[in-house]
């Protein structure tokens, strides 16, 4: 592996939600969020379909404005997109398709007048660190579905942000592939620094992952309902008696925000809609 390109790389920003409300028209999909984290810290956004956490998330990214309250990173008021936040979404889809992997991880930082050795560099080094060195000539549609993920990732850390928002990035994968990127981006993490906020509705994948688990309500006027602490040693195993206990307290708190949709849409039929299928526990 290479040197790290530059020391901001080696560090995330912290991240303040607070009091957010933010509504699409009249509308209220998230109301009264407050979250703090730390920086360098790894966060997992957990809640039932639709309540709200991609909707929070785009909030941080300064996709979307809240209409109330505001998000601070490293103390700044996010007011628009900025590319000190990565964004990396489900498909792989959000590569450009004519570049070849090296081009698409350099895109940003010619962008930005990076000078040409300073980009290849970055390439050589982020390319490396996902494990696309061999397929940085390819194009993405020679790509399988997690070699994209990764290309996509490592065009993000290219742009050295200090927060990546990942929005369900390995929903997409099969659960093979899913298991190596969740294992891969554990590493990742731990290797380049940065603050992670990541949003899904898998459980497992959740608790593999987090410092802290954030669960959200249901919505409209989705809120946050629990913070967990994962202090477990990493890389992690579902079947570890400490990973198993939380895995059950997720599950009942986010079934029971299920039921709570469920029965709002009149489809409750009193079974337990405990999520199923993430990990199957
Ligand atoms: N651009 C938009 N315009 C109108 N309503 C929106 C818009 N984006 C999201 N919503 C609504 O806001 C609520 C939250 O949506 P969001 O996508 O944030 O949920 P989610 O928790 O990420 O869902 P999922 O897990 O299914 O991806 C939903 O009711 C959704 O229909």
């Amino acid at each position: 592996m290479t040197a790290a390109p530059s020391a901001r790389s080696a560090s995330g920003s912290e991240v303040r939600v607070d009091e957010v409300d933010i509504a699409f028209g009249d509308f209220p999909a998230v109301s009264g969020a407050s979250l703090d984290i730390r920086a360098g810290e790894f966060v997992c956004l957990l809640g039932p379909s639709g309540c709200g956490k991609s909707t929070l998330l785009n909030a941080i990214a300064g996709f979307v404005a809240p209409a109330a309250g505001r998000v601070l990173v490293g103390g700044r008021p996010v007011t628009k997109p900025d590319v000190s936040r990565g964004v990396v979404f489900q498909s792989g889809e959000a590569l450009f398709p004519w570049l070849t992997v090296r081009q698409n991880v350099v895109f940003g930082p010619k962008m930005r007048k990076v000078p040409k050795a300073r980009r290849a560099a970055l390439a050589d080094h982020y390319l490396a660190m996902v494990g696309l060195s061999h397929s940085a000539d390819r194009l993405p549609g020679e790509l399988s579905g997690g070699m994209r993920q990764r290309a996509q990732l490592a065009r993000v850390l290219a742009n050295e942000p200090t927060l990546i928002l990942m929005d369900e990035p390995f929903g997409a994968l099969d659960a093979q592939t899913r298991q190596v990127m969740q294992v891969e981006l554990d590493r990742i993490w731990r290797e380049a620094g940065q603050t992670i906020v990541f949003v899904t509705h898998d459980i497992g994948e959740a608790l593999l992952l987090a410092d802290r688990v954030v669960t959200m309500t249901a919505g409209p006027s989705a809120r946050i309902k629990e913070i967990y602490e994962v202090a477990l040693p990493r890389p992690r195993e579902l079947t570890d008696p400490d990973c198993a206990r939380l895995y059950r307290l997720l599950r009942d708190d986010i079934g029971a925000e299920v039921t709570k949709t469920l029965r709002a849409q009149g489809l409750d039929d009193g079974h337990d809609p405990a999520i199923g299928g993430d990990h199957g526990r």
